[in-house]
């Protein structure tokens, strides 16, 4: 059933990207090596990530992508470094997760903003972790939540902003503090149809600027495809299909939606999925 364009499937192949310094001290971002996690469960341990190995290379737009409980979570917890694996090894930029923390950005299905801050200080939030001072913070969070189309809506506080709005201070928030891995769970999930395009597209648009590598989890097939270079099919713990898609950038997300390559790919990896 393999077509033209899963053929070009290229699990672990390499491509040049426009690296910045700091990055070109090492080939990858993430490397996870035979990696397995059980929790206790009832009837003896429980294994949802199952000697399961994975090799993202900075700048990268990775997806995984699964049905509900196939361990999504639990592999961006182990890149995050607030979830230890049980057996194998995770590293981030050559270095072990928890040595990582000042480069990561960790972006959560729900928004999580603090009821009592606004908009432009919730923002700000991820700057005062690494102690920048007011004023520059204050520009930087003014500056990004204009980015994400925001900028009339700074001093709202978010029982004031729609779902749409709070997710993208989430994103400016997350965004603020130019991680150099990005790690995202479900961002756009609790969006409708129309909200969610717009975020993704805005999403895309921010990314582009920048060379960050981007691991982000959903259950969302075509949400996948649209906007990952690479995305990983995962079924219980383990990779179903590693596919990169030959989509070019930047992307129209509606005309991409609509191109026979995305529409033959997206059905072939759902009957995968299914
Ligand atoms: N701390 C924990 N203790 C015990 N079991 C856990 C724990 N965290 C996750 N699990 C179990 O591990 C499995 C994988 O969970 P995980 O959250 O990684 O899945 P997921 O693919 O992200 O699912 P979803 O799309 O529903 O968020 C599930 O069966 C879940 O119940």
């Amino acid at each position: 059933m393999s077509s033209g364009i899963l053929s070009r499937t290229v699990a672990g192949a390499r491509r040049p990207h426009a690296i910045g310094p700091a990055m070109q001290q090492t080939t990858t971002a993430v490397d996870l090596k035979n990696v397995t996690v059980a929790f206790p469960g009832d009837e003896g341990p429980n294994v949802v990530v199952d000697d399961f190995s994975l090799e993202v290379e900075p700048g990268e737009f990775l997806v995984l992508v699964g049905r509900s409980g196939c361990g999504k979570t639990t592999i961006l917890n182990l890149v995050a470094g607030v979830l230890d694996a049980t057996m194998g090894a995770v590293s981030v930029y050559g270095k072990k997760p928890s040595e990582q923390r000042s480069i990561l950005g960790y972006m959560f299905a729900r928004d999580a903003l603090l009821p009592w801050r606004t908009a432009v200080r919730n923002v700000e939030l991820g700057l005062e972790i690494l102690g920048t001072p007011r004023g520059e913070r204050r520009a930087a969070a003014t500056e990004m939540l204009e980015a994400v189309g925001l900028g009339h809506a700074t001093k709202r506080l978010p029982w004031q902003l729609s779902q749409g709005m709070r997710q993208r201070v989430a994103l400016a928030r997350t965004w603020v503090r130019k991680p150099q891995l990005l790690l995202m769970d479900e961002p756009f999930a609790a969006l409708d149809a129309q909200t969610r395009h717009d975020a993704q597209q805005k999403f895309l648009e921010i990314w582009q600027g920048s060379r960050a590598t981007v691991i982000l989890v959903t259950h969302d097939l075509h949400e996948a495809l649209l906007l990952a270079d690479r995305v990983v099919l995962l079924s219980e713990g383990k990779v179903l299909r590693d596919v990169r898609p030959s989509f070019s950038r930047p992307r129209d997300l509606d005309a991409l939606a609509k191109s026979p390559e995305f529409v033959q790919l997206e059905a072939e990896l759902r009957d995968l999925l299914t």
